[in-house]
């Protein structure tokens, strides 16, 4: 991750959306380290959940399950983009976040609209208390939870480009690389179905949003492009252009 460079010169909202394997994380992370601002990883809160669900005998088959223990567990977020946190109930869920368990069931979750309420009032609070601007990434960001952020940015990427991101990522129990790139392929865009069918809250391009096809582009070429964005808009925030002006 590349080291602080530069200061916005206001505190700014992004919302930084798109589906499975675009470079989200990677890409709010970077911008978040770069210039100084605090960053939420939604997906984290709702993989938090999902393993709590799992971890304690929810079916996370039923809807009515699901919906009744959306407001037990506590999840808590770090907004340091340098040392990203996640616990559900005070223990660390970072690593566990990450199975294929519960990868394969977040869908599943996430489109209860209990959970939704339960996590959209979470991250809206964190958000509102990041008095230097924050960088917020999902999949309802720039549409749900944070309509009026100063910046929208949509990052969409090929199918082919994404599952071939993430079989780079992917290690069988051995160590070694999955090379099965249809199926990883597969899981993203069933996983990107379910995100953008669901009733509430689906996983959406804001009409504001700037998108950008990282097809193409390094990741940094993509930190590069996002950084410049949000400094037009902090720019822009500091001159006291109105919100929706900014995300221009
Ligand atoms: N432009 C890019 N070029 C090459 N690799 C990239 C690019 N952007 C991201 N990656 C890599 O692709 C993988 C997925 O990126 P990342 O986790 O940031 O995506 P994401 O959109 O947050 O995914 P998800 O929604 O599934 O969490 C990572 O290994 C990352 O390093
Ligand atoms: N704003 C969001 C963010 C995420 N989700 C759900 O969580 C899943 C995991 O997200 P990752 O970014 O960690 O891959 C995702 O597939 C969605 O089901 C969401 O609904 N809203």
């Amino acid at each position: 991750m590349p080291t602080t460079v530069s200061a916005t010169p206001a505190a700014v909202i992004v919302a930084i959306d798109g589906p499975s394997g675009t470079g989200k994380s990677s890409t709010s992370k970077a911008v978040a380290a770069q210039l100084g601002l605090s960053y939420l990883d939604t997906g984290a809160q709702y993989r938090a959940i999902t393993w709590w669900m799992l971890s304690n005998g929810v079916d996370v088959s039923d809807q009515q399950a699901i919906a009744a223990a959306a407001d037990k567990p506590s999840i808590v977020s770090g907004t340091d983009p340098r040392q990203p946190a996640i616990s559900a109930d005070g223990l660390d869920a970072a690593g566990p976040i990450r199975t294929q368990e519960v990868t394969a069931a977040v869908s599943a979750v996430s489109a209860v609209p209990e959970v939704r309420t339960r996590i959209t009032e979470l991250q809206r609070t964190i958000a509102a208390s990041a008095d230097g601007g924050i960088v917020v990434e999902g999949r309802d960001i720039g549409t749900t939870v944070l309509p009026g952020a100063d910046l929208k940015v949509f990052l969409t990427a090929s199918p082919e480009a994404r599952a071939a991101r993430r079989s780079g990522e992917l290690k069988t129990t051995e160590g070694k690389p999955v090379t099965d790139l249809a199926a990883t392929q597969q899981a993203l865009t069933a996983r990107d179905k379910a995100d953008s069918s669901r009733k509430t809250s689906p996983l959406k391009k804001a009409d504001d949003a700037v998108e950008v096809d990282t097809t193409e582009l390094t990741l940094e070429q993509v930190i590069e492009c996002v950084v410049t964005l949000v400094e037009k808009a902090a720019a822009r925030k500091a001159e006291g252009e109105p919100v929706e002006e900014a995300a221009r």
